[in-house]
């Protein structure tokens, strides 16, 4: 892949973003700033004033919400007549990511970092805009899908073949990835009895034992410990060196500014500052 008009389509219409802007900086395309220090080589995503909106059912209207007596009312009223109501998570996000590139994603509760996480994964439908990508894209989330009710070893088997390993690569990585993990004795027992941090530690260690062309990171390292948060910072950074691009949603500002070269801020689902680490952090935390 080498040129902008290869990437995947993820879903969406046909780009807005021409070929010829491609390799240009995304913030300076649409703010027209002065172009970012980050990597400028082959981009692996280009997002294209993307909107993505959830429609939820059986939501109260503007007028109905607050107290338990319009509660019931609404829900009596309800019956066979379920409301619809629509949040617009993200609002025209434009912005290229190139091989190399790791991006933190910082914002408040609810500003839309997840959803544009799960969009770039195309797990969400655009509503406006599309999501091009370079190879599939895989998103680790702290609800990634292991199986509770089975070992350790299981998943570490199973989520392998998941990622498209053969045979041979599972019986290659597979210490590498208990070691990694340092679940120990415990990969013989099912993943019900892990702590979450146990758990997190083993979709990491699975999910990175994969070089992957986009990875996706949502909050998974938040509930490892420090010494495993330190091991995990090292492995994005050999995703990285790999020519790969990873994204990393954390409310810890400091494994951000530790494991990124560039930081989307981003405030009620629109980017109020894309660039170094330090400038957006410190931007960010000044309010
Ligand atoms: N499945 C859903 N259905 C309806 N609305 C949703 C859904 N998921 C998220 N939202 C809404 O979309 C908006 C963005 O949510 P999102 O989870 O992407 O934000 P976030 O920045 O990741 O938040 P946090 O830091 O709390 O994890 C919020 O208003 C949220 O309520």
């Amino acid at each position: 892949m080498a040129e902008t008009k290869e990437l995947q389509q993820v879903k969406g219409d046909k780009p807005a973003v021409p070929e010829k802007d491609a390799k240009a900086s995304p913030a300076a395309k649409s703010s027209g700033k002065a172009p970012l220090d980050v990597p400028t080589g082959t981009p692996t995503v280009i997002v294209d004033d993307l909107h993505i909106v959830y429609r939820v059912y059986g939501a109260a209207s503007d007028n109905e919400k607050g107290n338990a007596v319009n509660a019931l009312t609404r829900i009596l009223k309800r019956q066979g007549r379920p409301q619809m109501k629509e949040v617009h998570a993200v609002k025209g996000v434009t912005f290229v990511a190139y091989h190399g590139d790791a991006i933190g994603i910082v914002g408040r509760n609810g500003s839309g970092k997840s959803t544009l996480l799960r969009a770039i994964a195309g797990l969400l439908p655009p509503h406006k805009g599309a999501v091009y990508t370079d190879g599939q894209p895989s998103l680790l989330g702290v609800n990634a899908a292991l199986m509770r009710e089975l070992t350790g070893e299981r998943n570490i088997v199973l989520g392998c073949y998941a990622m498209g390993m053969t045979p041979a690569e599972v019986r290659e990585k597979y210490q590498e990835i208990v070691d990694f993990s340092g679940i120990d004795e415990f990969v013989q027992l099912p993943m019900s009895t892990y702590s979450s941090g146990m758990g997190a530690r083993l979709r990491f260690a699975i999910s990175s034992a994969k070089t992957h062309d986009v990875l996706l990171i949502d909050e998974a390292l938040a509930t490892g410990d420090r010494e495993f948060r330190k091991k995990s910072e090292e492995r994005i950074r050999q995703i990285r060196e790999s020519a790969g691009t990873v994204f990393l949603v954390a409310h810890d500002l400091r494994v951000i500014e530790e494991t990124c070269n560039r930081v989307i801020w981003l405030h009620k689902g629109k980017i109020r500052m894309d660039g170094d680490p330090k400038e957006v952090i410190a931007a960010y935390n000044k309010g």
